[in-house]
């Protein structure tokens, strides 16, 4: 008998993989497939709730997990593989400062609207569309339970102190995941104690599996070498 054909629309690129199957011990909760994002809708190109990486990077991530999970942490994942079209929504969402969406109170609250790529929190050409770049967290063992985000409900900045902020099962690490604001620079001084030492020990255990760190989001890192350096994919995100 002849292998089952998998549908061509959930076929992935060569060189890519799903997490699930790379790393599948790794947490996953894929926040631009939610509501619960700056734009405060569903981003386009989100077909499923899924982490999609470069071959690379996922073994990298497997490693990482590995030297986490002795240490009574595990890896959580927001974002990974990034469409070039949820890209150029959030650019058209940024560009758009007469419409209200977004969940300025919660996710930027002392940044303009306007200043979000200028300030390289977004930018219009993302290292994620070319795979190997990941939004991430370490969540201590054993997890401690979350809670989905109900849309409409009040919300509390993401440099608040955090028992105010949303409820995320991760360590503390200072802010909140996507908070787009000065503290969420990896090394900024206001960070001190168990959130600055947090942070490192996300650091140092992803730089071993050789991962680089953006200086200004304390949560988005990039294997290198990258396996697709110059190229911006846009395939969805489906399996
Ligand atoms: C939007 C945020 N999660 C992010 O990934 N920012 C960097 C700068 C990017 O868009 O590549
Ligand atoms: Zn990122």
């Amino acid at each position: 008998a002849s292998a089952p054909r998998t549908p061509a629309a959930a076929r992935l690129p060569a060189g890519f993989v799903s997490l699930r199957e790379a790393a599948p011990t790794v947490r996953q909760e894929i926040r631009y497939f939610t509501r619960h994002n700056f734009t405060g809708a569903r981003v386009d190109g989100y077909r499923r709730p899924l982490c999609l990486l470069t071959v690379d990077a996922a073994r990298a991530l497997r490693e990482a997990q590995r030297h986490f999970l002795k240490r009574g942490y595990t890896l959580k994942v927001y974002d990974c593989y990034r469409p070039q079209r949820a890209v150029d929504e959030f650019v058209r969402w940024a560009g758009d400062t007469g419409d209200r969406s977004g969940l300025k109170r919660e996710f930027y609250p002392r940044v303009d609207k306007s200043q979000l790529l200028a300030d390289g929190y977004i930018a219009a050409k993302s290292g994620h569309s070319r795979g190997s770049t990941v939004d991430l967290t370490l969540v201590e063992l054993p997890a401690p339970p979350t809670r989905p985000y109900v849309p409409g409900e009040p919300l509390v900045p993401c440099i608040a102190p955090r028992e105010e902020r949303f409820p995320d099962n991760s360590v503390d690490m200072g802010t909140g995941y996507d908070c787009f604001d000065p503290l969420s620079r990896t090394l900024d001084e206001r960070v001190a104690g168990r959130q600055r030492a947090n942070r490192l020990l996300l650091k140092r255990g992803l730089e071993r599996a050789g991962f680089r760190n953006y200086p200004a989001e304390w949560w988005h890192y990039t294997y290198e070498p990258e396996t697709f350096p110059d190229t911006y994919f846009d395939f969805p995100v489906e399996r």
